[in-house]
């Protein structure tokens, strides 16, 4: 290895029953703002609702499911829509940093400080037992939560505007992560997550 090369790496964070790495920014040919423009305005956004106690209720941020594979979570199929230039040169980008492979994206529009994902693990059957989950962020900082299943752990990180985070090994299986609402005002934040489904 070139001890000179300038090529920004994935730095690991230290955690605990997975693996988790961080790349402050990712590498584009685009600026983050003119990323970020693009994809609020070229994603079929919509709000989606989720089954509540045998009510609908409308999910707290905007969503979208782009790539090559059908998706299904809590009990709902997603049918993608074809992946977009910029989509697939973002993918190409995060596919070069993380030395893995995705075939879908979900993308999440935070519109404001009052918007947020409840926790979670990304567990779903067809991403494997150890899958690879590359997240990018555009836009405002928000904090991303994970606790852990069973042990009193919790770890905050904030992801920045343009940053990569990949998690992958067993994180899946033992912590859950989410996004809080916030009562400091936030601007808008997009986030990709790329995933290989089977
Ligand atoms: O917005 C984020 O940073 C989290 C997104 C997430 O957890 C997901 O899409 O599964
Ligand atoms: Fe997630």
């Amino acid at each position: 290895m070139d001890l000179f090369d300038a090529e920004p790496t994935l730095q690991p964070i230290p955690v605990e029953d997975g693996e988790l790495a961080f790349l402050p920014q990712l590498p584009l040919a685009l600026p983050n703002d003119e990323v970020l423009r693009r994809l609020l305005d070229e994603t079929a956004w919509r709000q989606e609702s989720i089954i509540l106690y045998g009510k609908p209720v409308l999910q707290p941020r905007l969503s979208a499911w782009y790539g090559e594979a059908v998706y299904t979570y809590s009990g709902r199929t997603f049918q993608p829509l074809p992946f977009t230039p910029l989509q697939l040169a973002i993918k190409q980008a995060v596919e070069a940093a993380t030395g893995r492979r995705f075939n879908s994206v979900l993308l999440n529009c935070y519109r404001d400080e009052r918007d947020s994902m409840g926790f979670h693990s990304d567990d779903e059957r067809e991403l494997g037992r150890e899958p690879a989950i590359a997240s990018v962020t555009f836009g405002a900082t928000r904090t991303f939560i994970l606790k852990h299943k069973t042990l009193p752990k919790t770890l905050k990180l904030d992801l920045t505007d343009g940053s990569l985070l990949l998690m992958a090994g067993t994180l899946q299986q033992h912590w859950r992560h989410g996004i809080n609402k916030e009562t400091k005002p936030r601007g808008v934040r997009v986030n990709l997550t790329f995933r290989l489904i089977a």
